[in-house]
Order: C-alpha cells, then structure tokens, then sequence
C-alpha cells in the first residue's frame, strides 16, 4: 500500500499539499513499500523495555525506505558497503531494533555503541551510522556502514530523511528554559485544540496525539525516537506539534532534523550544571535554539535577566513577553490570582487585549500561559480566533503533578519542583493561601548537578514552616550524603534568620514514610508541599526502580487519617 493511499485525507488538497512541502528537492529517493516502519519508538528507547502499548509494532505503519547510498549523498557521508541497502527506520539501542533499521551506533559516556551492532544486525538492521572507531570494530558488520566524524551530529537530519521530513507536515512550537517547559506545552496544545487544529505533544511526563497517550523516558527524545513520533503525527493527521526541548537535546543534536515554526523561552536558573559545566554554557546552549538552523521566529519571556539577554541575542525575530510590568512586546494586566488558579489580559504592541484564564495556581503560570498564548500569535493565528478560543476556557488544562491539589484540609498538594528556583515560587504561591503552617518534603537527586543541594535546602528553610528533607532520585548514589547537603543548605540559612522565625528541619527517609508523616502530622489548616518528583512513578534507587509515586503515598496517608 503506498504512502498516498493510507493518508487519512487522502487525494484533499490539503494532503496533497503536505506531500510537497515533504518532499523538498534533494530528498531521498524512496523505493518499494513494505508494511514496516519504527512507529514512534515511543517508552524507553534504552531500557529493551517493551509493552503492547509502546513496541513500535503495534503502531501505524510508516511506509518509508530510502538507500543507504542516498543517505551517504545527502549527508556527505563515507559509505562502505552496498548502496542500494534499504532502510525504513533508525535505531539507537540493539534491543530494539527490528528488520529494516539503520542502527546507530554512537560512541556514549559508558560504551561504544558499535559494540551493540552485532547484536542489531541480529535482529535485522540493514546498515551501520558510526565513526571511524565504530567502523574499525565493525569491518564484518555483514551490512552496510555510514561513517561521520560524529555521528550524532548527523543523527536529527538522518532521522528526518529517513521519515521524509514529517516535521514540515506541521506547525511547529518548541519550548525551553529551565521551568515551565511542560506546563507550557500543555497550554499550547490545550489552546491549539481549542482553535480546532489536531495537536500532537511531546514532552517530559507523556507523548500524545489523536488519542494515543504514552509515558515519556525523557523530556526530549533522541532524533530517531522523536522522527519516529513526529512521522506517526503526521500520519495521523496531526497539524501542530507543542514539544519540550531541554538543553540535553540542544547539545546532543536530539532536535537537529527539526526547524521550529516558533520557538518558547520560559526562564533560567540554576539545574544541569553536572552536565553543562557553568550557567553561562548551560544558557549559551538554551539560546542554541533561537538561531535560523532551529527555528524561524520566537517569543521569550523577559522576567529574568536571561530572558532579556536571549530577547537581544536571538538570530531570529523575536517577540517578547512580561508579566512584570509593560516593557515588552506583549505584557500581563489587571493579574488577579486566587486559589483556583488566575485571571488576566494579555496587552499587545498595538493594544490588543486577551483576557484569559489559566486554572493552575501560581504567578508562573501566568507567565507559562501568557508565554503559550503569544507563540500561538506568532505562528500566525489572528488575535480574534485566539480571543474566541480562550472565551471558550482555552487554558483550562491540567499538568499531571504540576501544583496537583490532592485534598484541602489540610491542603497536600504534589509539585514537579526540582530545583531552587521552582521550589521556592512553589512555596511563595502557597503561602497567601495557607492559614497554618507551611510543610514541604523534598529531596535533591543524586549524580546530578551537586551545587543545587544545599541552595534547595536554604529556599525550603526561607519558605517553609517545617522543612522535611527526604531522598529523591538517589540513582547510584549513597542518599545519606546528599540529604546532609541539603540540610546543611537548610540549617545554614536558618543561622542568617531572626531567631523566632526559625522553621523546624527534619530528616525523614524513605521518601514514603516522609510524605506519610507530613500528611498524617499536619493539621487541617496546614497545607503539605510534597516537591520534586511530580507525575513520575519509579524511583531509581541504586539502578534498581522501586515503585514510588508521591500521589499515591499522600492519598494513602489522607485514607489513613479519614480513618
Ligand atoms: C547524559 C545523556 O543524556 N546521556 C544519553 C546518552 O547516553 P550515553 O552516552 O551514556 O550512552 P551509553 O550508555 O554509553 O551507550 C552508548 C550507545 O550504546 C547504545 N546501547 C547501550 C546499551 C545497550 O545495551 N545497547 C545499546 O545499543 C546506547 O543507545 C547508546 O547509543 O545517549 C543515550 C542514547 O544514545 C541516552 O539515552 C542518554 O540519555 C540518558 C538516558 C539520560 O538520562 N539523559 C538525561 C540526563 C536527559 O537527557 N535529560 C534531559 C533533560 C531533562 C530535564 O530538563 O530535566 C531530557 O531531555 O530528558
Ligand atoms: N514559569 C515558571 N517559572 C518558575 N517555575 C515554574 C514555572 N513553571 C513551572 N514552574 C515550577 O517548575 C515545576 C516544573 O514545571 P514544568 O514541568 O512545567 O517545567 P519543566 O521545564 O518541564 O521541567 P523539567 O525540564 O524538569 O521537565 C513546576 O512543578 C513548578 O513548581
């Protein structure tokens, strides 16, 4: 069956039209169909995990081959082997691959990948994309190899080919910065819906489109995972994709084959310095994404220095957004918040005027809806449909353990805050609204960005009333150290306070047992922030994941006081 035929609006113009614009000149020459293809490699890439529900086989089939030689061409790359070798889908883990693969075998911080690549030309990879060590290793691949000098580097744009660039099918939005990432994707696709486009998402708790819902392994997916997700979309019908794109994706080449449609900046602070190094890098790489070669137009957020630096950096056009006063493109007036969440009119260059709603509490998301709101405006919807959808409660949407209230007396509320910055906007929103004590239970994640720790601590002791440091992701390492280093944070800024503001710091652990005492101790009138792992479900524990979902602990410890 041909690519043509099995498009659900198949022989309509507007199909039609979405065959050009993926066919640019210079793509790759496709062959014979055969009924196979990655799907999204949706679930974890990585784990060899596979379910009904994410093993690519069970999903609509992608119907794209292009040669390996066209490939070479394409992306002047050295070929060894057999031009006319197909592939109809790229790979980067052995354990999931499946006939017609090019297997990516990328040099990684613990292995080479080439040494995978038996064990995928055993499960039926056509070819090899690896570098000149990958290559050395595999001379009796038995299959074709594609060789870069960095075969990450090309990895986005091989992916894209191989898919037939699915990302120009669609308008694209992406988002960085370092909160408000997914909130702010789950406002664009709400809002998108709303203007009766068919939004596909993809982001750090779920990748969704047309019905399909699957949990995410991580916030951006490699390339060929992501091609895979953004091909199924358009094979689906899906016309505007709202992502999350972290800096992890921008300096591993994950979004390489993508050039977003309009591009989002939330905010910066401190988070992933165990991987960039220094904030400075960490904002250089974010600002990666506003350059020609990523997108076409952008809107950033200018409540925080970075935002302004980025808003005067930024090599493509930018529109700029504050909910701090009137110096921007667009701002935010007559804000009244409440504990349902905000009201508020978004103010234009030309004095246009968007009055919205956004159900979830907290000035931030404010800013996430404001920043939602404005993208949409700059890909090209006219202010009035914007008007007419958000009449219509265009932002009423939920983002699972964002600000998720579980019970209101006393008020226990699950939040994804993982870092200093979140954490104590968290706590500053709950504050006005609590008449008791402020509780928060969080801890810091191990094997990442150690400097953090003891800064989360000092914010939990300035914003709370009881401070419960607990463990979070320790992953391989010892948690005992990593809470000493946040209550040392904690007790270090209680030292620098006036004495009778001093707020009472606890170390609890296992996590469960630290949310089951704040939930059962705090009184109606105190509210119960548990912070940090929001919608995850497992926690990694020395590489072994244990069952662990902060919502379930609080609501059991809820159960066992109604009792
Ligand atoms: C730091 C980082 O991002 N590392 C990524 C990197 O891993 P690596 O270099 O260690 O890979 P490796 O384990 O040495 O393996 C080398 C190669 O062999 C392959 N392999 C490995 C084992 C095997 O059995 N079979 C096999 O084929 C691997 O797929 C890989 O291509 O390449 C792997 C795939 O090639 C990624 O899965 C992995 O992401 C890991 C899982 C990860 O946790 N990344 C996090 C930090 C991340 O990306 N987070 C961001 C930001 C989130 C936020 O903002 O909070 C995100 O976008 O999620
Ligand atoms: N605009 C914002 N500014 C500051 N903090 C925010 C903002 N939006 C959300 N937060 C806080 O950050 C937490 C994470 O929000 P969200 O999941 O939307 O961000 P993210 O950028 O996707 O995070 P991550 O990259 O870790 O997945 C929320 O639970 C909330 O506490």
């Amino acid at each position: 069956m041909s690519r043509r035929s099995r498009c659900s609006t198949s022989g309509s113009s507007r199909a039609a039209r979405r065959r050009r614009r993926s066919r640019p000149s210079g793509e790759p020459a496709r062959t014979s169909h055969v009924p196979h293809g990655p799907g999204p490699a949706d679930g974890p890439q990585g784990t060899g995990r596979f379910s009904p529900v994410n093993d690519p086989r069970t999903l609509p089939s992608l119907l794209t081959e292009v040669t390996v030689g066209r490939l070479a061409e394409l992306l002047d790359l050295e070929l060894r082997g057999d031009p006319g070798a197909v592939v109809s889908s790229v790979v980067l883990d052995d354990r999931r691959a499946v006939p017609g693969d090019l297997f990516a075998a990328l040099p990684g911080a613990r292995a080479h990948g080439a040494r995978f690549a038996p064990a995928a030309v055993g499960r039926g990879a056509r070819a090899v994309l690896t570098d000149a060590t990958g290559a050395a290793e595999l001379v009796d691949a038995g299959v074709p190899l594609l060789v870069a000098a960095n075969p990450r580097g090309v990895l986005g744009r091989l992916a894209a080919l191989v898919h037939d660039e699915p990302a120009t099918r669609m308008t694209t939005f992406g988002v960085t910065g370092t909160n408000g990432k997914t909130t702010t994707t789950f406002l664009l696709e709400r809002l998108l819906g709303e203007l009766g486009r068919r939004p596909g998402l993809v982001g750090t708790v779920v990748a969704r489109y047309a019905g399909r819902d699957v949990p995410s392994r991580l916030t951006t997916p490699e390339a060929p995972e992501l091609q895979g997700w953004i091909a199924a979309m358009a094979e689906a019908g899906v016309d505007a994709l709202a992502m999350e794109v972290s800096s992890h994706a921008l300096a591993l080449h994950r979004v390489d084959g993508v050039v977003y449609d309009v591009v989002g900046f939330t905010n910066l602070s401190q988070d992933h310095l165990d991987f960039h190094g220094t904030l400075e890098e960490y904002f250089d790489v974010k600002a990666s994404l506003f350059t020609p070669g990523r997108a076409r137009r952008g809107v950033v957020v200018v409540d925080d220095d970075a935002g302004r630096r980025l808003a005067k950096r930024s090599e493509v056009p930018v529109t700029t957004v504050t909910t701090r006063g009137t110096d921007a493109d667009w701002h935010v007036a007559d804000h009244v918040a409440g504990v349902g969440g905000s009201r508020f009119t978004l103010v234009g260059p030309a004095g246009e005027r968007l009055d919205a709603r956004v159900t979830m509490p907290g000035d931030f998301n404010v800013a996430n809806a404001a920043l939602a709101i404005v993208m949409v405006v700059a890909s090209g919807v006219s202010v009035t449909d914007i008007a007419g959808a958000l009449a219509r409660d265009g932002l009423d949407a939920t983002v699972p353990g964002r600000m998720e209230v579980l019970a209101t007396a006393p008020r226990v509320v699950v939040d994804f805050a993982h870092n200093a910055d979140a954490l104590g906007l968290a706590l500053a929103t709950l504050r006005p609204t609590t008449p008791g004590r402020l509780v928060v239970v969080f801890g810091a994640t191990g094997e990442r960005d150690t400097g953090k720790r003891p800064v989360m601590g000092a914010v939990a002791a300035r914003g709370a009333d009881i401070v419960v440091v607990t463990d979070d992701d320790p992953h391989g390492e010892d948690p005992a150290p990593i809470r000493a280093a946040v209550l040392a944070g904690a007790h270090e800024a209680v030292l620098a306070r006036v004495p009778d503001a001093r707020p009472a710091i606890l170390e609890v652990a296992p996590r469960a047992e630290a949310v089951r005492r704040a939930v059962l101790e705090a009184a109606p009138e105190d509210t119960v922030l548990v912070a940090g792992r929001g919608h995850e479900t497992v926690q990694d524990v020395g590489g072994v994941d244990i069952a662990l979902d902060d919502r379930v602990e609080a609501r059991a410890a809820l159960a066992a006081r109604a009792d």
